[in-house]
């Protein structure tokens, strides 16, 4: 079955108001693959969301970066899902482990953001993945299945959530995953969806890798059988995030 190639740009706590200017003047001025090949999704801080959204170009998605576990109200600093949904924001990314980590967002947090988003008519890229010390003891995928099995016990269909496979070590550090182990990861999860899921979400979902790509190092990741797509970091603020797009056409000969 076709999977639509996805790369998402995850801008992070990051840039000014200028800055946003200038990288969205530079995806504006790009000549991409056609939308039937890639889906390009780019997430600014919150606070840019709308100045992103009234200059990219319409063939680009947005997303952000969080959003508040249900309904808004009495939560302070809190984004809720309904004013994304206001801004017409159709995609928010949710479980990134900066999240899980530095604020000790849950699996089943995750899971219930995941579900309300969902509910609401948001498109979420989902984010999975262990650190370091996990892989090393063994349990990489024990952890990355604890962790979609919370998304997977409270929705119940799949067509509107991408997985992002994020190892944290991977994060940030220069160190990216090896092609193989991408796909690695991206295969037991795929089999793990067919048998808690069904045949058909593990067939159709996506299964995006992040974590340290580039423009170098895109094009052989991207040619996994079972990556497709990115979820791009640092990357994705320069000009070589348009390299990583264009990384989509090596999955044309499927
Ligand atoms: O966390 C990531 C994307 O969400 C990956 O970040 P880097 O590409 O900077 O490693």
């Amino acid at each position: 079955m076709a999977r639509t190639f996805f790369v998402g740009g995850n801008w992070k706590c990051n840039g000014t108001s200028d800055d946003v200017k200038k990288i969205v003047g530079v995806l504006n001025g790009a000549e991409v693959p056609p939308e039937d090949v890639v889906e390009v999704v780019v997430s600014p801080p919150y606070v840019f969301l709308p100045l992103v959204k009234s200059l990219l170009r319409s063939d680009f998605g947005v997303a952000a970066q969080n959003c508040w576990v249900r309904k808004g109200g009495a939560f302070t600093g809190e984004i809720s899902v309904e004013m994304l949904v206001n801004l017409n924001i159709p995609w928010v990314i949710l479980g990134h482990s900066e999240r899980r980590l530095l604020l000790n967002e849950s699996n089943e947090f995750v899971g219930d953001k995941v579900a309300y988003a969902l509910s609401q008519g948001l498109k979420v890229i989902a984010c999975v993945g262990e650190t370091l010390e996990q892989r090393e003891s063994g349990s990489t995928m024990a952890v990355v299945a604890a962790q979609t099995k919370a998304i997977a016990e409270r929705v119940l269909n799949w067509d509107n959530i991408v997985l992002a496979y994020e190892p944290v070590w991977a994060i940030g550090t220069g160190k990216v995953a090896t092609p193989a182990q991408a796909q690695e990861v991206h295969t037991e999860l795929r089999k793990w969806l067919h048998e808690n899921t069904g045949p058909e979400v593990a067939a159709s979902v996506r299964i995006i890798y992040g974590g340290s790509v580039n423009g170098k190092n895109c094009k052989e990741l991207a040619a996994q059988p079972d990556v497709d797509g990115f979820l791009v970091g640092g990357a994705s603020l320069k000009p070589e995030f348009i390299d990583i797009i264009a990384s989509s056409t090596v999955k044309n000969n499927n």
